[in-house]
């Protein structure tokens, strides 16, 4: 009882999923002793469900991986491991003997009727009444601690991530801090292709604004203004990857972090949500439109740097005329926007 309190107080200090996640993996190791044990993330968009080995014990030793960027090399289709599959469909514990004798088990952590994390554990014999108790209180703690962190980290209206931590989110992607442990360990068996590895991927910023929403609540009002804005979230959602990060920065701006990918690419993307959102029906107004200005990531970025390229080409947009996308290399590169000179000292403010 004391181990499993010492365990919980030290994940209940906890403020960051890959933090908790490594918490949760001792806790699991030094109290249950497992064979194996992964937590993994789920995402499920456009009818699809991702899981990513976010961390776990494998072979006498814990991996951890960033729980905020989810890399293709864990992650997987859930459809490829059926024990994955039943749990997310039977949304609640699924158990399957092992050959060697040893037995594998299940628990999902539901968030409006849909599995966010499972938690599977490999045991090697059935556990006392006790343990189980524990096991699952411990579950239990993870899944509320998760929901106040998610709590924290969201935008209250659209559900997305919210501006707050949106420079979390982009210094984790610059800096990528070595958080990883061993992540020989991981779960590779089936990783997914990143597709496309030209050699001139990067991340790329957008900034999407809604063309003319002050129009929208001065003639609507604020509340259908407010639904305008949760629809588009949606509409967000269902276009970009899992593993697209999104934002809403305020009002009626929002952010899209692209993964990896090359300059058309990111451009095709873009172009595709701008046209889901043109084609959208908006219930009460009909149709709005979104203007996306968007550029590349470079190394050196501070959050700023790169807000401010992407917002000089959403300016551009907005200027001939709205309901485009414009990517700044491309606009700088024939001359229709002339480049900013960054003033920056030798030392970088991060
Ligand atoms: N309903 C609602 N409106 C918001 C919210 N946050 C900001 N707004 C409104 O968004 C509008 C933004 O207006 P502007 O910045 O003038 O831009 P715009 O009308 O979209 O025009 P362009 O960007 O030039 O196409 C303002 O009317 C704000 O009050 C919100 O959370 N809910």
């Amino acid at each position: 009882m004391l181990d499993l309190i010492s365990h919980i107080v030290k994940i209940s200090s906890c403020r960051d999923r890959t933090e908790i996640n490594a918490a949760v993996v001792d806790a699991m190791v030094n109290l249950f002793h497992p064979q194996a044990l992964t937590i993994y993330r789920c995402y499920a968009s456009k009818g699809k469900t991702v899981v990513f080995a976010c961390a776990g014990w494998r072979a006498n030793s814990r991996f951890v991986h960033n729980a905020y960027l989810p890399d293709q090399q864990y992650c997987q289709p859930i459809e490829r491991d059926p024990l994955l599959q039943r749990c997310r469909k039977e949304r609640s514990a699924v158990f399957e003997p092992l050959a060697d004798g040893s037995h594998r088990i299940v628990f999902p952590v539901n968030r409006l009727n849909e599995p966010i994390y499972l938690l599977d554990l490999s045991l090697t014999e059935e556990f006392a009444a006790d343990l189980r108790i524990s096991l699952m209180g411990l579950i239990e703690y993870f899944d509320n601690h998760i929901a106040l962190l998610e709590y924290g980290e969201s935008d209250t209206l659209t559900g997305l991530a919210s501006r707050k931590t949106f420079d979390k989110h982009l210094f984790e992607l610059l800096g990528k801090p070595a958080v990883d442990e061993a992540p020989e360990q991981s779960v590779k068996a089936h990783p997914m292709r990143r597709r496309g590895t030209s050699g001139q991927e990067s991340h790329w910023l957008a900034v999407c604004d809604i063309d003319h929403f002050k129009r929208v609540n001065d003639n609507f009002g604020h509340l259908i203004g407010d639904e305008v804005l949760i629809m588009l979230a949606q509409v967000m959602r269902q276009t970009f990857r899992f593993d697209d990060q999104l934002f809403r920065f305020g009002g009626e701006e929002f952010i899209a972090l692209l993964q990896p990918t090359d300059q058309t690419s990111a451009a095709a993307t873009l172009e595709r949500f701008r046209n889901a959102v043109e084609q959208q029906i908006f219930s009460r107004i009909g149709h709005v439109t979104v203007s996306i200005g968007f550029s590349r990531l470079m190394p050196n970025d501070t959050p700023t740097d790169v807000i401010d390229r992407a917002d000089e080409a959403l300016y551009y947009v907005k200027r001939q005329g709205r309901n485009q996308v414009c990517g700044y290399e491309s606009l700088i590169a024939d001359g229709r926007l002339v480049a900013r000179q960054v003033a920056k000292g030798e030392v970088e403010l991060f």
